[in-house]
């Protein structure tokens, strides 16, 4: 069975597990959330690949996402952002990563519900700040008050990521601990991972 094949794992305490991923497991949330390092750790404990739709847009266009806003703007970097989602979501069963802004467009969210299962990593904005105020990738905190620029955008995308179909809190722990969280709550979805261990 292509793409779902069983794998055989180990956990954190050597114990060895079967795993099999029936969907790809799409990471939102905010900037700051994780979903990057998480992504990258839930697919290496999944033995499954690991994909992020903002490094798939850069290396389309050779350029990083700074530069693609300040050159084509941010409408021509989510309808990027779409087109790389709907590719990636027709791809074998992985761990997808999806930049800060994806969740929030309808379409996006409709693709995400039908192919694959979306997790959201929830943090405060303290937590969020923390972890992205001295990284100057980030186009949209280029403004005169990052942290209220942060503040804002939290406050009007957490009602719509609270749509996704999980919740994982990213607050406390580290990256490998809240990889075993999304692994955990993943299991609790036989037709997404099934899984003995
Ligand atoms: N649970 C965590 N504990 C400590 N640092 C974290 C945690 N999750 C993410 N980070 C760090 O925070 C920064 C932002 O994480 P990243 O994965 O890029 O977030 P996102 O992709 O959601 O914007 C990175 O430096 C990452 O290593
Ligand atoms: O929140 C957003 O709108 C964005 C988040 C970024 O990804 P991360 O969430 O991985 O930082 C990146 O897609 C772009 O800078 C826009
Ligand atoms: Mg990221």
């Amino acid at each position: 069975m292509s793409g779902a094949e069983v794998r055989r794992l180990r956990d954190g305490d050597g114990q060895e597990f079967m795993a099999r991923l029936k969907k790809t497991v799409v990471m939102v949330g905010m900037m700051g959330a994780g979903k990057t390092a998480v992504g990258t750790a839930l697919a290496r404990a999944l033995a499954v690949p690991f994909l992020d739709s903002d490094e798939e847009i850069e290396r389309a266009a050779n350029r990083t996402i700074a530069e693609i806003f300040a050159r084509d703007g941010e409408p021509f970097f989510r309808e990027k952002e779409s087109q790389v989602l709907s590719r990636l979501l027709k791809g074998t069963p992985c761990v997808l990563s999806t930049g800060g802004g994806a969740f929030m467009s309808e379409a996006n969210r409709r693709m995400i519900r039908e192919q694959g299962v979306s997790v959201w990593l929830k943090a405060d904005l303290e937590v969020l700040w923390q972890r992205v105020r001295h990284k100057a990738t980030r186009p949209l905190l280029r403004t005169p008050n990052p942290r209220e620029t942060l503040r804002a955008l939290l406050e009007a995308r957490d009602p719509v990521y609270a749509q996704a179909d999980l919740v994982v809190e990213s607050g406390e722990g580290t990256v490998e601990q809240m990889a075993v969280r999304v692994r955990e709550a993943l299991a609790t979805r036989p037709d997404v991972l099934e899984t003995d261990g």
